[in-house]
């Protein structure tokens, strides 16, 4: 990928498992959003090629962006926001369903501008599941979450993966959090990728 004469990264090679967890890491400005936009289609490589299996549907959580206190839509809304404005039984059955599996059903009336940082990323998440993903790609999802937000967001993210099999690439700064909740990486850096099992994870790159 290269910006005028500026290459940010060339000769990436790698592959993600069906099923599989992977953490892409690597220093700031090494390139982990712009390679996350391409794999979502916003952005088009000026070389190479990628393919995903045709059964692959890709679901996207964005970087987390703090949501103005006065915003007025609930946490319910919030996630209807991806899917038609007049909603047919199904959809309110499948808005439903993805505010239990976020664990949000509770507190559904809640305002956005109210709900905890992560109450709101659990609702970006279910944003997300409400298209079927069975791929879904967090880019810094944590980033600005306590511990015990984070722990939460990411036992979710686990049970996606084991009780779903929806396969998880998960952008972070964050080396110990995905440790303990990764099986794979992708670290990239000066231009290039390495990927390998989070447990080999050099303390070097850290
Ligand atoms: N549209 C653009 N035009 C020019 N340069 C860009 C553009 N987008 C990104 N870059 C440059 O590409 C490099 C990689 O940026 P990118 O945001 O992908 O890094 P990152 O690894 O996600 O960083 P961070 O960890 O800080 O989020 C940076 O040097 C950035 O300035």
């Amino acid at each position: 990928m290269r910006f005028d004469k500026y290459t940010v990264f060339k000769d990436l090679n790698f592959k993600l498992k069906k099923g599989s967890m992977t953490a892409l890491l690597g220093p700031n400005g090494t390139g982990k959003t712009t390679l996350i936009n391409i794999l979502m289609n916003m952005l088009t490589p000026s070389a190479g090629t990628f393919k995903f299996a045709d059964a692959v549907r890709l679901g996207y959580v964005p970087q987390f962006r703090n949501i103005d206190a006065e915003y007025p839509l609930s946490i319910e809304a919030f996630i209807g926001l991806n899917a038609p404005v007049i909603k047919n039984s199904a959809t309110k059955q499948a808005i439903k369903k993805q505010l239990e599996e976020t664990n949000l059903y509770q507190i559904r009336n809640t305002r956005m501008g109210e709900a905890s940082g992560g109450q709101k990323q659990r609702a970006y998440l279910a944003q997300a599941l409400l298209d079927n993903p069975n791929v879904i790609i967090l880019d810094e999802a944590t980033a600005s979450l306590d511990p015990m937000a984070k722990d939460e967001l990411m036992k979710l993210i686990k049970h996606l993966n084991g009780k779903h099999k929806i396969t998880v690439l998960f952008v972070t700064h964050d080396v110990s959090l995905a440790r303990k909740y990764m099986q794979n990486y992708l670290y990239l850096n000066h231009g290039q990728i390495e990927q390998g099992e989070m447990s080999q994870f050099k303390e070097a790159y850290e």
